[in-house]
């Protein structure tokens, strides 16, 4: 299926080589679907589908004594939290992050101390750790920095999670409710440096990508088309926009996209791009995903690079952690009040909503 996603090997070409297919994919579409990584194996990311399932098939009543902390690790039930501007995201999340020497995050079935599914996830864990570590590198290497030069910023396990994903299946007469207010997951941009994202071979499509159409490959139709520069970065305003299906990615593969901290780390050379998940048309089928947010350190201050080893000290320094900080706490503030406008429209039977723009 032809797609604006390229797909990088890890396994063939050179680092040099790699980097500069990577820099030319970050530099448009801003997502990449890697194939051979070398640590990630397919039946362990098959494993960890399966205990997710067992993990969203506990009640209600466990899974919510399980909930979120400020940080989002532990539970969040739908329609909890709204990536986007418009909708409330109509899906159930297990975050797994943040473990140190003192502290251990509580975890419910079937990740329960010495289980062997905790000792899967913690190795998934290692496997995206590592991977996470060679992209950074060769994302430096791409940008004429030393090739730890990002790398050396993220000590994983600290803010980096492993976020299960479940979108449930609604019922024909609460699609059409939900329809107006709510999504699968909103329109958003990652928040982070990068982000592993994880599907079953078969899984179910709906993520989309919102590009300029002269990034698409010639022919390929996009699902809706846009002339709004709602979302336009600068110097695209008056190219055309539309929504691609970002492909599910072949066993073993996974999709790689740059969130907000490295859009800003890296000068504005890769982009950070706006995707969504959207529900079915007809078929009403759930759907599962895993995603891992890499996270740099609290403390690193983002200022960015010029090439040469050198960054651009002119511009405002920020922490990794004002800035994760800030979209957390834009993010929490868009979901009150659009649980609000949900509940004044369930109360006067209002069926269209309005924006609401954080
Ligand atoms: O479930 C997916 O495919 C995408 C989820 C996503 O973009 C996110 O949680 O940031
Ligand atoms: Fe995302």
């Amino acid at each position: 299926m032809s797609s604006p996603i390229p797909t990088i090997d890890l396994s063939a070409d050179s680092p040099t080589r790699q980097a500069e297919l990577i820099r030319q994919a970050l530099n448009t579409v801003g997502f990449f679907v890697v194939v051979n990584s070398g640590s990630l194996k397919a039946g362990e990311v098959d494993e960890m589908f399966k205990d997710m399932k067992d993990l969203f098939s506990n009640p209600k009543e466990i899974k919510e004594s399980f909930p979120a902390d400020k940080i989002g690790s532990g539970y969040i039930k739908p329609l909890a939290q709204s990536l986007g501007p418009y909708r409330r995201d109509y899906r159930e999340a297990f975050q797994y992050g943040r473990q140190s020497s003192k502290w251990k995050q509580p975890l419910p079935p079937p990740f329960i101390d010495d289980s062997s599914a905790l000792i899967r996830m913690k190795s998934f864990y290692k496997a995206c750790h590592e991977t996470s570590e060679r992209l950074l590198e060769l994302f430096a290497l791409a940008l004429d920095m030393p090739f730890e030069h990002f790398r050396k910023c993220h000590s994983f396990g600290l803010n980096t999670a492993i976020s299960m994903l479940h979108y449930p299946t609604l019922s024909e007469e609460e699609r059409e409710r939900v329809r107006e207010t709510d999504i699968r997951a909103g329109e958003h941009k990652d928040w982070g440096t990068l982000t592993l994202l994880f599907q079953e071979p078969n899984g179910k499509p709906g993520l989309q990508i919102y590009l300029p159409t002269s990034y698409a490959p010639p022919g390929l139709v996009p699902i809706s088309t846009t002339n709004s520069s709602e979302y336009a970065t600068p110097g695209t305003e008056n190219e055309s926009w539309a929504w691609y299906a970002a492909p599910v990615p072949p066993p073993g593969g996974f999709l790689v996209n740059v969130g907000l901290a490295m859009e800003l780390w890296s000068g504005g050379t890769y982009k950070a791009t706006l995707h969504r998940v959207v529900f079915p048309e007809e078929e009403t089928e759930d759907r599962w995903s895993i995603a891992y947010f890499v996270q740099p350190d609290d403390e690193v201050v983002i200022q960015p690079v010029m090439g040469a080893g050198k960054v651009d000290e002119s511009v405002p320094p920020i922490t990794s952690g004002e800035l994760f900080g800030s979209k957390l706490r834009e993010s929490m503030e868009r979901t009150a009040a659009l649980a609000k406008q949900r509940q004044e429209m369930d109360r006067q039977s209002i069926p269209t909503p309005r924006a609401i723009v954080a």
